[in-house]
């Protein structure tokens, strides 16, 4: 099995959408009602995918101010920006903070994941499933409906679905950086090979065996 290292995740949202119920049930499998937390919470755990093994660390964050979110994204290679389809504003906020995200952070070093939960409350949804849908398009990211109350199934996939684009992000900044060939460049490399393109000046100057 090969590690690959680690991927820090930093989940973000306004307060009260669910961002420790969603961590915890992908975490534990269980729902916690309640959680009393005015602190962010750093979570260590090990996943194994595709042979994989991966550190990873997920920060649980509570509101904060500027100064401190421009810290979380620094530090994030992934990014799970949680709202609740029954609280508007809360999807403004997500709006905002993809906004954020995409000024602040080279596409090539993150990768996110728009989370929609309390999908349960549907009788009280004030955020389609088009709507973030959308959201998630326009900024080219993930996009999952989840509910952390009913269901571990959908949280897991989502978390998955994130790392494994994260892990692919990082396996893609650490290939060499190659000279991009056109496809002209390519038919001049076929040709100086087969000889094709040479003219009778150049032909008489490539090397020749003769026995
Ligand atoms: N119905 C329903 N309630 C949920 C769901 N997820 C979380 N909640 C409830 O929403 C409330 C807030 O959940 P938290 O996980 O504490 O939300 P948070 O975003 O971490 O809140 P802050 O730490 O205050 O920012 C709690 O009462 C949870 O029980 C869900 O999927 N469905």
């Amino acid at each position: 099995m090969t590690n690959i290292g680690r991927i820090r995740t930093v989940v973000l949202g306004s307060s009260r959408v669910g961002k420790s119920a969603v961590t915890v049930r992908y975490l534990t499998k269980r729902f916690i009602g309640e959680y009393s937390s005015n602190t962010d919470l750093l979570y260590r755990h090990d996943v194994t995918f595709d042979s994989v093994l991966t550190e990873v660390e997920i920060l649980d964050t509570c509101k904060c101010s500027t100064t401190c979110l421009f810290d979380h994204i620094r530090w994030g290679d992934a990014f799970v920006i949680v709202y609740s389809v029954v609280d508007w504003s809360s999807f403004i906020e997500a709006e905002d903070l993809l906004d954020k995200l995409s000024k602040l952070k080279l596409p090539s070093y993150f990768a996110t994941l728009l989370l929609g939960n309390k999908r349960d409350l549907d009788h009280s949804r004030c955020v389609a499933v088009d709507a973030g849908q959308e959201l998630s398009l326009r900024f080219g990211c993930q996009f999952y409906e989840v509910s952390a109350a009913d269901n571990f199934a959908g949280v897991s996939l989502a978390f998955h679905s994130l790392l494994r684009e994260t892990r692919a992000v990082q396996l893609l900044r650490g290939l060499p950086i190659r000279r991009k060939l056109g496809v002209n460049s390519v038919s001049k490399v076929l040709g100086t090979i087969f000889g094709k393109n040479s003219s009778k000046r150049d032909r008489k100057k490539r090397p020749s065996l003769s026995i």
